[in-house]
C-alpha cells in the first residue's frame, strides 16, 4: 500500500466499534446468563478470535454484520474445548481469558500467531497462580502456549507493577469464581472498561482511586451493550486532521472514557483544536462527537499516570510530534517494547528513515519536531497500529511511503484505508 502527500481531509466519518469493550461483551455475554445483544460490534480479526474461542466452548454466537448476539452459558456453563484454543494476535483475548479459563471444571491449552508467542504471560500467571491456578508456559519461556487446568480458586490482593488493564481484568475475571473478594491495585489507573461492564451485567465490583475490587457474584446476567467507537482508532484520524493544513474532520460517537482519552489531552496540550459535541452515555461509557482543525502544534512531555490512558496512541503521537515546534518527550512507556512490536525501536527507527530528529531512551523516545519528513518503505512488522500510523504519517511526507504488510489493520480496523480515502485522500 503506497501513500503521497495529501490535500485537505474533510469531512465525517463513524469509527468502528471500542475493540477493548468488543471483546468484553463476547467474554462476558459468554459466561452470563441469558442473551447479550451487541451493536457497533467491532469485527476486526482480535475480536473474532474471541469469538472463536467461545465458541469453541460451547457458546452460540450469531454474527450479522457489526450485531452480534450471545446466548450465554452462565457462570459455570462452558464446555472443554475439543482443540487447543487459539487466540490468533490478541494479546487481550490471551490475558482475559486466562482469568476465566483458570477456575473453570477441565483442563484447556491455549496459543496465538508468532507475535503472540513472544509476548508476556508470566505477569498473568504469577497472580492466577496466587489464587490457586494451574497455569503454565508450555516452553517454559513465560510466553504462549499455555496449559491451564482449572481449579478452585481463592481471592487475593494483588499489587501489580505494570498499569495494565489485561492484568487487571484476568485477575477480576478469576474473582468472580474465587472464594472471598479479590482486590487489584496498580500504580496508574488503566482503562475500566471491565469494571464498567461487570457491573452493568450485576456483579459487585467497587474501584477506589487505583484500586478495583470483585466479589463473586451468584451470576452474570446478559443486557444490551451499543459499543462506542474506538478512541484508539479515532486516534488516526485525529492525528491526520491535525498534521493534514486544511483539514476539518467530525469524528461520530467515540468513546471518551477518562480512562482512555488521554490523547485528547496530549493533543490540546499540543495546541489543537479539538472540540467535543453531543456527549452522552452508551451502556454506562462516555461517548461524544470529536471535531478536529487542523491546527499548527508544538512539543509536550508525556509521562506518568496520562501514559496508560493513550498506550496504543504513543506511535501516531510521536509520528504527530515530528510535525511540532519543538521538543516532545515521552516517558514511563516500556510497556510499547511488549506489545505486537517493540513500538519504541520500531517508531524510532522508521521516523528516523523519513527524516525525523528522534532519540530512542529506555522507556520512551525525545521528538524534536520540525524536520520536513520524506517517503519510505515501511516495515510494519505485522503491527496494526505502525501500519496505520505511517499511512497517515506518508500523507504527510514529500515523496511516496510504502507500507509492507499493510494488511495488518485488519486486527483492529478492517475499513481503515477505505476510510481514509473517503475522507478525501
Ligand atoms: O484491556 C485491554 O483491552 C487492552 C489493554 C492495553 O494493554 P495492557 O493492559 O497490556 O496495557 C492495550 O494496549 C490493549 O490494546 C487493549
Ligand atoms: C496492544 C494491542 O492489543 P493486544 O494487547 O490485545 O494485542 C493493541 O491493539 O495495540
Amino acid at each position: 500500500m503506497k501513500f503521497t502527500k495529501a490535500s485537505p481531509l474533510k469531512g465525517e466519518i463513524t469509527i468502528p466499534g471500542d475493540k477493548s469493550i468488543s471483546h468484553r461483551s463476547v467474554m462476558f455475554g459468554s459466561i452470563a446468563k441469558g442473551t447479550t445483544e451487541i451493536s457497533h460490534f467491532l469485527s476486526g480479526a482480535d475480536c473474532l478470535s474471541t469469538i472463536s474461542c467461545f465458541q469453541s466452548m460451547g457458546v452460540s454466537i450469531d454474527i450479522k454484520g457489526d450485531s452480534v448476539i450471545v446466548e450465554g452459558k452462565g457462570l459455570r456453563g462452558l464446555k472443554k474445548p475439543v482443540d487447543t484454543l487459539d487466540c490468533g494476535n490478541s494479546g487481550t483475548t490471551t490475558r482475559l481469558i486466562s482469568g476465566i479459563l483458570a477456575a473453570q471444571n477441565f483442563d484447556v491449552t491455549l496459543t496465538g500467531d508468532d507475535s503472540i508467542q513472544k509476548r508476556p504471560m508470566k505477569r498473568i500467571m504469577e497472580p492466577l497462580s496466587l489464587m490457586g491456578a494451574q497455569i503454565t508456559s508450555i516452553k517454559d519461556n513465560g510466553c504462549a502456549p499455555l496449559s491451564i487446568s482449572g481449579k478452585k480458586l481463592h481471592g487475593i490482593h494483588y499489587t501489580s507493577q505494570v498499569a495494565s488493564a489485561q492484568i487487571k481484568s484476568s485477575i477480576l475475571l478469576a474473582g468472580l469464581y474465587a472464594e472471598g473478594e479479590t482486590t487489584v491495585t496498580e500504580p496508574y489507573i488503566s482503562r475500566n472498561h471491565s469494571e464498567i461492564m461487570l457491573k452493568y451485567f450485576g456483579a459487585d465490583v467497587k474501584t477506589e482511586g487505583t484500586t478495583a475490587c470483585i466479589a463473586p457474584p451468584k451470576e452474570l446476567y446478559g443486557n444490551k451493550i451499543k459499543v462506542p467507537g474506538d478512541i484508539s482508532s479515532a486516534a488516526f484520524f485525529i492525528a491526520a486532521g491535525l498534521m493534514i493544513p486544511g483539514s476539518e474532520i467530525l469524528i461520530r460517537n467515540t468513546g471518551i472514557n477518562p480512562t482512555r482519552d488521554g490523547i485528547l489531552s496530549v493533543c490540546r496540550d499540543m495546541g489543537a483544536n479539538i472540540t467535543l459535541l453531543n456527549e452522552n452515555t452508551d451502556s454506562g461509557e462516555p461517548t461524544a462527537d470529536i471535531l478536529v482543525k487542523y491546527s499548527s502544534l508544538h512539543g509536550t512531555t508525556i509521562e506518568g499516570s496520562i501514559i496508560p490512558r493513550l498506550i496504543d496512541e504513543l506511535p501516531m503521537i510521536a509520528a504527530m510530534a515530528c510535525f511540532a515546534e519543538g521538543e516532545t518527550v515521552i516517558k514511563d512507556a516500556a510497556e510499547l517494547k511488549v506489545k505486537e512490536s517493540n513500538r519504541i525501536e520500531v517508531m524510532v527507527q522508521n521516523l528516523t528513515a523519513m527524516g525525523a530528529d528522534v532519540t530512542e531512551t529506555e522507556d520512551g523516545m525525545i521528538i524534536r519536531g520540525g524536520r520536513p519528513l520524506h517517503g519510505v518503505v515501511i516495515d510494519s512488522k505485522l503491527d496494526h497500529r505502525i501500519a496505520m500510523t505511517f499511512a497517515v504519517t506518508g500523507l504527510c511526507a514529500e515523496g511516496e511511503t510504502e507500507i509492507l504488510g499493510a494488511d495488518c489493520v485488519n486486527i483492529s480496523y478492517p475499513g481503515f484505508y477505505k476510510d481514509l480515502e473517503k475522507l478525501g485522500h
